[in-house]
């Protein structure tokens, strides 16, 4: 293949070089015949000049071919990435990225982290089917996007199981959120053929910057269990040792 190039490029200069040498020899010989080695000379020039504006087209083409698939790879990478960190359902953040998020908030700072679970979730696949249960995910996704806007990290981290990752030193204002958020879904109208109230249970924990990702979710998750067992539609808390057995009644 090299070979063959360096072969094309001897090749596409020979005649050049005959005419060059031509006409070299013309100049240095005053008896020559100067007018025919300088016609030889135009009519290679030209020929290089032709030659050099279709390797410039071609390389052009190249270059805008090459720019195009640069960034089909760009927004194949985007996909790909978006693919390994979103849920397909709803769009939501994903376990691992979840994971990973609250992992890095902990990192940086005090955080919150806020679990919510639908209140009998099996009731509405049986009772209205499961795309109908898929469209109440969808619904409840949207509601907590539409209530924590764009850039607050919401996952799904289970079938109709949710987190949020809310970065914080107030535990009061994490509460807030979470009161917030069993009433945004409890107040939400679902389209038919749901037509009744969804509700969800609600668990927040807290941990000072530096804690760890494996303590902050098993006490949120016993704190959605405690949600769950004080009759649904309700936020509990679990911050250090202590479970906060009466926090939010039911709406
Ligand atoms: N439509 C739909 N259903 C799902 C999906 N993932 C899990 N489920 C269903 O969610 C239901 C969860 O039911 P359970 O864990 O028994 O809990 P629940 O009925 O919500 O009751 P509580 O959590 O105790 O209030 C099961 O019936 C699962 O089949 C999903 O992606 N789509």
């Amino acid at each position: 293949m090299q070979r063959h190039a360096a072969r094309a490029e001897a090749d596409l200069f020979a005649q050049e070089s005959a005419a060059l040498a031509q006409a070299r020899a013309a100049h240095d010989d005053a008896q020559a015949d100067t007018r025919a080695a300088l016609a030889a000379l135009i009519n290679h020039y030209e020929r290089l000049m032709r030659e050099s504006r279709r390797l410039i087209r071609r390389s052009d083409r190249a270059e805008l071919d090459m720019n195009q698939m640069n960034r089909q790879l760009h927004e194949l990478a985007q996909q790909l990435e978006y693919r390994a960190t979103h849920d397909t359902l709803t769009g939501a953040l994903n376990r691992g990225a979840i994971i990973e998020c609250a992992t890095r908030a902990l990192a940086q700072g005090d955080l919150a982290l806020i679990v919510l679970d639908i209140d009998h979730f099996k009731w509405v696949n049986d009772d209205f089917g499961h795309p109908a249960g898929d469209m109440v995910i969808q619904t409840v996704v949207a509601c907590l996007q539409q209530l924590l806007g764009p850039e607050a990290s919401i996952g799904r981290v289970g079938g109709e199981e949710f987190s949020v990752v809310w970065p914080t030193s107030e535990l009061a204002e994490a509460l807030s959120v979470a009161k917030r958020i069993c009433d945004a879904i409890a107040d939400q109208v679902f389209a038919a053929p749901i037509n009744r109230q969804i509700t969800a249970s609600v668990g927040v924990s807290w941990a000072a910057c530096g804690g760890s990702f494996e303590t902050i979710y098993s006490h949120a998750d016993e704190a959605l269990y405690a949600a769950k067992r004080a009759g649904r539609n309700c936020v509990r808390s679990h911050v250090g040792e202590d479970l906060n057995p009466l926090l939010f009644a039911a709406a």
